[in-house]
């Protein structure tokens, strides 16, 4: 599904990671690890179109998406990315229903109504699809995220310290949904400085270390 060839990245005179290659299968969940700044996020970004690499290739479900332009990023982003990244990208005024609405577009909205409550329930936030998610906490934040992803089911998931806010029982449910999304057929990259969360993974990249 995934299959990163030789990528490079620098900022300024700084290279982050060079010559990096690696692949992910369907049904796999792959860590990437090492010391903070060592840019596991910057190379999640780049799997994720929101960052350029500098050379070598990444191809997803076999299009080269370094080639990309801007009309093709949208519809990939839209179509076959998932995100679950710190910030959340939620919409804080807006209810928890109504972020989930958004990430299936206006077509799925009224067919998914039973989709939306149990991904909520698996997230533990059952019955409250009312309440606004400003809020919220930040770990309950970061659940609706995973909700939201759900109920997209993209083809491949991006997600960078996805247990950050968590108590263990959360962290250990997140790592559970992600696990039965690649289950379903989904390749899923985490950044990580969780030792439990990269133990959970089928393979890992130390990013900017030997690999
Ligand atoms: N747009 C940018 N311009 C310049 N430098 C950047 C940019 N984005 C990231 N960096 C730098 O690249 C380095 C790697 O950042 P990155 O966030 O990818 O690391 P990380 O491994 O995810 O760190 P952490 O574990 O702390 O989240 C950092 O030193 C950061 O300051």
């Amino acid at each position: 599904m995934i299959s990163v060839n030789g990528i490079t990245k620098s900022f300024g005179r700084r290279t982050l990671w060079s010559d990096v290659s690696f692949k992910v299968a369907q049904g796999q969940l792959h860590a990437l690890v090492g010391p903070s700044g060592c840019g596991k996020s910057t190379l999640l970004n780049c799997l994720g179109l929101l960052e350029q690499v500098d050379s070598g290739s990444i191809l997803i479900a076999d299009k080269d998406i370094t080639k990309f332009g801007a009309a093709a990023q949208r519809r990939f982003r839209r179509d076959t990315l998932g995100y679950l990244f710190q910030n959340y990208a939620l919409i804080d005024n807006a209810t928890i229903a109504f972020n989930l609405a958004v990430a299936v577009g206006a077509a799925g909205r009224s067919r998914r109504q039973d989709a939306f409550e149990a991904a909520l329930d698996r997230v533990g936030l059952g019955g409250r699809g009312k309440e606004m998610v400003y809020q919220l906490s930040g770990g309950e934040q970061q659940r609706v995220a995973l909700a939201r992803l759900m109920v997209k089911q993209p083809k491949v998931v991006l997600a960078d310290e996805p247990t950050g806010a968590l108590d263990s029982d959360n962290a250990t449910m997140v790592i559970n949904v992600l696990r039965r999304m690649a289950e379903d057929g989904c390749a899923v990259v985490i950044a990580t400085h969780s030792k439990h969360v990269e133990t959970s993974c089928d393979t890992t990249l130390l990013v900017g270390g030997a690999h």
